[in-house]
Formats: structure tokens, sequence, C-alpha cells
């Protein structure tokens, strides 16, 4: 893993006008992601975290304070990002591998390379025979898979996940889990990623950020020093549960953890 940061928060401020006063959400806010880092952003609801994965995609702009990715402004890095939201939003006339591609055909002809590497996504999620079905034929689990191969395809350094797994089962969310894992191993992509669930935030993380609320804010980073792979075997390790107790404590989760 090299060390150069690809994202870089620095200081991000977003405040709102409200009809009761300003509201600030996010102040003083400072976050650095390395290449090929896996980094989820953790906190309590309301906290700030879907607006600070937003303003480091571009789609918000932030009150002060400033967002790089690899040291350009945001708006001039958005071939680096891909982001995949909580609900897969596929289009259900098309068919799978059509909704994989269309990132590609907004930005020019698509050719059968593209569409071979397409197929190579559809594979690599385990979803092999699933290009030439809709939508509607999958269940939320794999069209989420459909979602993060669209993500893919157009070989972005970052990727960018907003709760994309919490709408699944836990079963199906496990397993999710799993996949990701292997798809970050194996491509190298630096993946930050917004979760309500401090286990999956502690099995999938490098570092664990924790935004504090009322302003959100980074209250702490913390290393997850537990070996790669990871299978379900780590989630019960003494180890996991200590990480997962830190955290917790961090967000002021009084009883049981999500
Ligand atoms: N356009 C807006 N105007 C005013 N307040 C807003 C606006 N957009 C978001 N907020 C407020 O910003 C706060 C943070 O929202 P955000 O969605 O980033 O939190 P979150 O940590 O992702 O929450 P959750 O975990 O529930 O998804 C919330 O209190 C929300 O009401």
């Amino acid at each position: 893993m090299k060390t150069t940061p690809v994202i870089q928060v620095r200081d991000v401020e977003m405040s709102y006008d409200t009809p009761d006063g300003t509201a600030t959400i996010l102040k003083n806010c400072d976050l650095q992601i390395r290449e090929g880092e896996f980094i989820s952003i953790v906190g309590r609801s309301g906290g700030g975290k879907t607006t600070l994965l937003r303003i480091v995609a571009g789609l918000l702009t932030p009150t002060a304070g400033e967002v790089t990715i690899k040291g350009n402004p945001v708006q001039e890095a958005l071939n680096d990002l891909a982001m995949v939201f909580q609900k897969p939003v596929l289009l259900p006339w098309r068919n799978n591998i059509g909704n994989i591609l269309l990132p590609l055909e907004f930005r020019g002809k698509v050719t059968p390379k593209m569409k071979r590497d397409a197929q190579d996504l559809l594979e690599l999620v385990g979803l092999a025979d699933a290009g030439s079905k809709y939508p509607y034929e999958l269940s939320g689990g794999m069209q989420q898979r459909v979602a993060i191969c669209r993500a893919l395809v157009s070989h972005p350094q970052i990727m960018l996940m907003d709760e994309p797994f919490g709408a699944l089962d836990a079963m199906t969310r496990d397993t999710m889990n799993l996949e990701l894992q292997r798809i970050w191993a194996e491509t190298g992509r630096s993946i930050l990623f917004v979760t309500h669930s401090i286990p999956e935030a502690v099995f999938l993380s490098d570092r664990v950020v924790v935004i504090g609320d009322k302003p959100g804010r980074v209250i702490a980073d913390i290393k997850i020093d537990l070996p790669r792979l990871r299978t379900r075997e780590h989630r019960f390790s003494p180890e996991f549960a200590a990480y997962e107790h830190q955290v917790a404590e961090l967000i002021g989760v009084k009883e049981g953890i999500s």
C-alpha cells in the first residue's frame, strides 16, 4: 500500500440557513485517505456522515475548507470517483449489462472491450449469468452487486459508498461484506464507506473514522490491526470485539452494538 493521500479533506465546514438560524452540520473536519485504503465513517444518525461523503463526491460544496483528490479540486477529478448509494438505482428497462455500461455511454462510444470488461466485472461479483437479465429478475443483494459493477466499470481510483448494504438482511449483508473485501483486495481501489453498523465497519476497514455530532467532526481515527483477508471467524475473536467496543464507546452507544 502506498502512502500518497488520494483524498484530502481539510478543515471542511458545512452550514445551512434554516428558519431557526444557521445550522452547522460539519465543522473543522479533517480526513486523509491513502491509495488502496478502506476507510469507514461511522457516527450517530444525523451526525453528518452522508454530508461529508457528498462533499468528497463533489455533489455538495462545503461552506468552508477544501477537498482535494490527488492534489486537485474535486470538480477536476470526477473521473477518479464513483459512488454507490443505499439503493442500487438501476434502470428497469435496461438489462444488467446495459445498466453497468451506462456511465461509459455518457462519456462516449462503448467499445467491445468495454463490454467484455463489464462481463468480467459480473464474474468478479459472482453474477456471470446475469448480464442479459433485467434488474427485477435479481434479488436486492444481486442488484447491489450490479450497482457495484457499474461503479467499477469506469476504473475509478476511488469508490464512495453510502450505506450500500443497509437495506439487506443480515445474512446477505455478511456475504456482501466478504464480497466487497475481495473486490477491494483484487482491484486495489481506495474506498470510503459510510455505515451504521459497527461490526461492518470493523470487518471491512483499515481505519474506522468516528464522526462526533453537533457539529460533525472527526473525533477518532482508529487503525484496525486485523489480518487480511478477514473471514467470518474473525468476527468472533476477542480483538474484533475490543475494536467494536472501542468504536461503540466513542459513538456513545450505551446498549448493544448495531
Ligand atoms: N439541505 C439541508 N438543509 C438543512 N439541514 C440539512 C440539509 N441537508 C442535511 N441537513 C441536516 O444535516 C444533518 C446531517 O445529515 P446527514 O444525512 O449528513 O447525516 P448522517 O450522519 O448521514 O445521518 P444518518 O446516519 O441518519 O444517515 C441532519 O441533521 C440533516 O437534517
